[in-house]
């Protein structure tokens, strides 16, 4: 099966946008975290705690200001503009809102070939039949080829943007908020789709989403990061969660099935302030839980039997 293949090894990754800021804030502090290959990793946690950050340093669009990042056992995180060059094609991201990331005057066959112009040297015949061949696979067909962006929905746009991704055949993707701004019959599409083309293709994504069913429904395993650090890792985001923070993630989650909605929410502690505090775990804050220990150490992320991974000094009393 080659499931516990790591395909990304993220090993002690701190980001600091603002080296000279004192206190140092960091939007992504000493993660840890492999993804397997062949896996769906979901990424969740609210705006700002370092989501985008993570991927970018993945994806070399970001340097770690510490740490290291290995692709394929490779370590790139010092990798130069031409040695990613040789690797960049087998590694690509699917945007949340595919308006933007399309040049508007670009036709779809415009769009999609961008990628192979860059890493192929096929003759048009031969770049427009692999054209073809990617919209079907997303559902789409050839009359696509000569629309502009704004000639499709924002559904097609999304198919787009995921054929456009995988037109390189690459080995893993990115998937940020690429499902948020559609409606619910679409998203179900959509997912299915990316599931589908992860079986065909033998892909690994990284999915960052704030859709919490979104994530249940595809995930294979669940990061949760708040202020830039991992809480927790666990399969899916339901009631065997451990985390403060994760629980209250789950209650203000409003699943479309009514038989799955919580009826004792447990949300933040509202009014502090939402940021690092000097010592101690990040979540003390806001938690309902937080006593002494959580005030002077930063508790580890430990694993558990289950491979499930909780950071919290009190996380069995919760
Ligand atoms: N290029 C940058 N320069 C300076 N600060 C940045 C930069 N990019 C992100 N940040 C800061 O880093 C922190 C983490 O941002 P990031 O975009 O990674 O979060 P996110 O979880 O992806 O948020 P969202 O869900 O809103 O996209 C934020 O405080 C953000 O303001």
């Amino acid at each position: 099966m080659g499931e516990s293949v790591n395909l990304v090894e993220i090993k002690g990754v701190y980001k600091c946008y603002h080296k000279k800021a004192k206190p140092k804030e960091y939007a992504v502090y000493k993660v840890n975290l492999n993804i397997k290959k062949g896996e769906i990793l979901g990424l969740v946690g609210e705006s700002g705690c370092g989501k985008s950050s993570l991927a970018k340093m993945i994806l070399k669009l970001e340097q770690p200001t510490k740490g290291k990042i290995l692709f394929n056992e490779q370590d790139i995180t010092d990798y130069s503009f031409s040695q990613m060059r040789k690797i960049r094609n087998r590694m690509q991201m699917v945007f949340q809102d595919s308006t933007n990331a399309f040049n508007p005057y670009y036709t779809v066959e415009q769009i999609i070939s961008e990628p192979l112009n860059n890493y192929s040297n096929e003759s048009e015949k031969e770049k427009e039949k692999k054209i073809v061949s990617m919209l079907e696979k997303v559902g789409l067909n050839k009359t696509y080829l000569t629309r502009y962006s704004h000639e499709m929905s924002g559904g097609q746009r999304q198919r787009i943007g995921i054929a456009r991704a995988l037109i390189l055949h690459p080995e893993f993707v990115v998937c940020d908020e690429a499902v948020s701004s559609i409606d619910y019959a679409l998203k179900k599409q959509i997912l299915n789709l990316l599931t589908d083309l992860k079986q065909q293709f033998g892909l690994t994504y990284l999915f960052i989403s704030h859709d919490i069913a979104a994530v249940n429904k595809i995930c294979d395993r669940v990061v949760v990061m708040y202020l830039g650090n991992i809480v927790e890792v666990i399969s899916n985001i339901n009631e065997n969660v451990q985390h403060p923070y994760t629980k209250a993630l789950l209650a203000a989650t409003l699943f479309p099935d009514p038989k799955k909605r919580r009826k004792n929410t447990v949300l933040f502690r509202e009014g502090e302030e939402i940021k690092v505090p000097e010592k101690g775990c990040v979540f003390q804050n806001r938690c309902f839980y937080a006593q002494n220990i959580c005030k002077t150490k930063q508790p580890d992320l430990m694993t558990q039997k289950d491979g499930h991974e909780v950071a919290c000094h009190l996380y069995h009393h919760c």
